[in-house]
């Protein structure tokens, strides 16, 4: 049986750290939200083994793919002897703060559930998903979620409200563990206010999101590459009202309410850089579902 699933990107509304744990991880509290651009994972059975193609040259070929590590811990775990074949429709630049790898793996952990008739529950999957990253459980779920932990404790918010969303990507690719490994809390100067972000969702206030746009991972990634900041700045200047880079980055995305609006941000970015994209907000358009 051949199985397609789809594995949307996601951006940070707000994100921060709390304090650094025993484990090395670092306690976090942020939004996430889904977006529609998505890669897509197409899953062929086959005899034994795991296959991997991808139309992107950027993903690593071998075990270290997240989508590869989501069927060799299924194969293992459930002691499935049949083989699966994956190819990577590659959409979502690759180490951009976008959490590509982390939605193929939980697509793939989705699709393989349906294909092999394992019956597990969203929250074993996201459990499982927690094996390979952090990122994972949120993006088994999608929609619009608080995440603390790691990442992998979710507690549902209403869905922003429609609107559109300019995202740029400067050519580099930012190593996660590296931004987290030179953060220092004592170097924050502004700090999310959750409290105010989740109120301005409840709301479906679109410029109260705006305002609220805030990620402690800035004061790493900003210093570092100047071209970030920059990015934020041309975006600002070009008419986006709330602006923020994703994640640990590099991708920088501004929120737009109108489609005018929105291409005349795009257009002005493209002088800048190569990948810009405009897509629409998903998290609340779909309910969380294990296609
Ligand atoms: C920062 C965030 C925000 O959404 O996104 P990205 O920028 O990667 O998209 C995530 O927390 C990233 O999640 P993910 O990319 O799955 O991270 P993982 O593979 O689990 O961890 C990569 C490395 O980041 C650091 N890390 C990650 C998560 C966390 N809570 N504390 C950490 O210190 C650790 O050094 C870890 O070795
Ligand atoms: N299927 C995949 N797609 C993208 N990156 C992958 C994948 N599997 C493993 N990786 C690796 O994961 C790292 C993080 O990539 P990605 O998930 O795209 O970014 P981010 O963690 O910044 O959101 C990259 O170093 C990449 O080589």
């Amino acid at each position: 049986m051949d199985i397609s699933v789809k594995a949307p990107a996601k951006i940070n509304l707000t994100l921060d750290v709390l304090h650094k744990r025993d484990d090395g991880y670092h306690e976090l509290e942020m939004v996430m939200t889904t977006i529609d651009l998505a890669d897509r994972i197409d899953l062929t059975e086959k005899r034994e083994g795991i296959g991997l193609e991808s139309t992107s040259g950027f993903v690593p070929f071998d075990s270290r793919n997240l989508a590869y590590r989501a069927a060799a811990l299924i194969k293992e775990r459930f002691n499935i002897k049949k083989g699966v074949h994956i190819k990577i429709n590659k959409e979502i630049p690759v180490a951009a703060g976008l959490a590509g790898g982390s939605s193929d793996a939980a697509a793939t952990l989705k699709g393989l559930n349906r294909m092999w008739d394992l019956g597990l529950t969203v929250e074993e999957l996201a459990e499982l998903g927690l094996k390979l990253g952090s990122d994972v459980p949120f993006c088994v779920y999608g929609g619009t979620a608080i995440a603390r932990g790691r990442g992998e404790k979710l507690t549902p918010l209403p869905s922003p409200p429609p609107c559109w969303v300019v995202l740029v990507k400067p050519p580099h690719g930012i190593s996660t563990a590296e931004v987290f490994n030179a953060f220092r809390l004592d170097q924050v100067t502004s700090r999310p206010q959750l409290n105010n972000m989740q109120e301005a969702l409840e709301k479906r206030d679109f410029s109260g999101i705006c305002q609220e746009l805030s990620n402690v991972l800035e004061s790493v990634t900003l210093k570092q590459y100047p071209k970030v900041r920059h990015l934020k700045e041309r975006m600002k200047a070009f008419g986006a009202p709330g602006v923020l880079m994703s994640g640990s980055g590099p991708t920088v995305f501004g929120l737009v309410e109108h489609e005018n609006t929105a291409k005349r941000v795009m257009n002005g970015l493209r002088g800048f850089c190569r990948q810009v994209y405009t897509v629409r907000m998903l998290g609340g358009l779909e309910e969380p579902s294990l296609d």
